[in-house]
């Protein structure tokens, strides 16, 4: 059975639908529409086969089809593998009915997203997300960008997809570790909106970390709706959207300080873990609800702690996060759970007591 979500368009940009399901990929070529003549296929090395799939479904329907391959995970999101996919689209001949059509992780489609949002200054593209992140979250809502050295995300733009094609088998390829990066998002729309994902989480996390698991469809549709609620009424983060950033202040300094190479989903795991102890801090979170993020965390197998030594930069990587205002750091934190709502400037001291929380530090024998 297919399921429908409509993501409402907001900001003068067209609605849309995300598909969850099996065998969807059929719906590529509806999606794509008569208008185009050219369709430029994006996918990661890890996934040449199936793009190479997708670019001979749509040539045999009539498209001028291509085949742009780019590197796996965050090695994608560069500008250098930008302005090679702008290469290829020049020239492919690629005009402004063409589509695009991104298929893999999050950061194959926050790249083709971009992609398509600055070639001739927007043309349409589909998210086709393989990882379950990328189903419950960077495929869905229309924010499209690369990294640089100085931090993640800083390019980029809204871009909303035409269409989102959430094909469940594609999950049953993903190793364990892609799988349970991705939970991390899962367990975030949980605590920001949905806690009935944490309560089915917590009823078997052994089968959580797991595409055949009994509540994987409604764990990625669940977490799918709480992101259609929140981009549907706020696609530019004018406000609402930002709860979307719980754990992510932190989140993308690890990142950023570990040069890319740790999963997105780890990094917002640690970073939900900070943000629970410093709402607890602020007198905002009860103590219970602080440690469920504990617990459920670590009962899916995503990691709670960073080197206790990298403080100072991780603080100053969070200066440069898109909430801050000028010298304001501001942090999504929860008021209770399902309650989120944004802590201004917090004291320097809280910010440091909540990461000596979770942190990690080297062991007596080994310092
Ligand atoms: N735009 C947004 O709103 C948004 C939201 C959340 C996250 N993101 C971004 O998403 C990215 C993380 O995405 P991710 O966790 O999906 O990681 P990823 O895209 O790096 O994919 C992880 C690895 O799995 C491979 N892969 C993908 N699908 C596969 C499959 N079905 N079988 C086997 N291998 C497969 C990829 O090639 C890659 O090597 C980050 O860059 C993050 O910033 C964006
Ligand atoms: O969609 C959003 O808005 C989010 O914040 C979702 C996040 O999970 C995602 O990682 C997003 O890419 C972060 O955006 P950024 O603006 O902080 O770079
Ligand atoms: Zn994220």
């Amino acid at each position: 059975m297919t399921t429908r979500i409509q993501i409402g368009g907001s900001a003068g940009t067209a609605p849309y639908e995300v598909l969850v399901g099996r065998r969807l990929l059929g719906e590529l070529a509806g999606l794509v529409g008569e208008r185009a003549a050219r369709v430029a296929v994006i996918h990661p090395e890890a996934l040449a086969e199936t793009g190479e799939a997708l670019r001979a479904d749509l040539a045999e329907q009539g498209f001028e089809a291509v085949a742009i391959q780019v590197p796996n995970a965050e090695e994608a999101k560069t500008a250098e593998v930008a302005a090679y996919c702008w290469k290829a689209l020049g020239q492919s001949g690629f005009t402004r009915t063409d589509v695009i059509a991104g298929v893999g992780g999050g950061a194959t489609t926050d790249l083709a997203g971009f992609v398509a949002a600055t070639w001739l200054r927007g043309v349409r593209w589909i998210a086709i997300p393989t990882t379950v992140l990328a189903m419950v979250d960077a495929a869905v809502g229309g924010k499209t960008g690369i990294n640089t050295t100085e931090g993640k995300n800083l390019v980029g733009a809204f871009h909303p997809p035409a269409g989102v094609l959430c094909d469940l088998a594609a999950l049953e390829s993903l190793p364990v570790n892609d799988y349970v990066s991705g939970l991390a998002e899962v367990v975030k729309a949980g605590f920001i909106a949905d806690p009935v994902i944490l309560d089915l989480i917590e009823s078997d996390p052994r089968a959580a970390r797991s595409a055949a698991g009994p509540h994987t469809a409604e764990l990625i549709e669940r977490s799918i709706r709480v992101k259609a609620r929140v981009v549907s009424s706020d696609l530019k983060e004018a406000g609402l959207r930002e709860i979307l950033n719980y754990g992510h202040t932190l989140g993308h300094a690890i990142e950023k300080n570990e040069r890319y190479q740790w999963r997105h989903g780890a990094a917002v795991s640690v970073g939900m873990h900070f943000a629970a102890a410093l709402g607890r801090l602020a007198g905002r979170l009860d103590d219970a609800t602080a440690d469920r993020h504990r617990s459920i965390l670590r009962s899916v197998g995503l990691p709670l702690s960073y080197r206790y030594d990298q403080w100072p930069k991780l603080l100053q990587a969070m200066r440069v996060d898109k909430k801050s205002r000028g010298d304001l750091l501001r942090f999504i934190v929860l008021d209770g759970l399902a309650k989120p709502t944004v802590l201004e400037g917090p004291d320097p001291a809280m910010l440091l007591a909540a990461y000596g929380e979770v942190a990690a530090r080297p062991s007596p024998e080994r310092a």
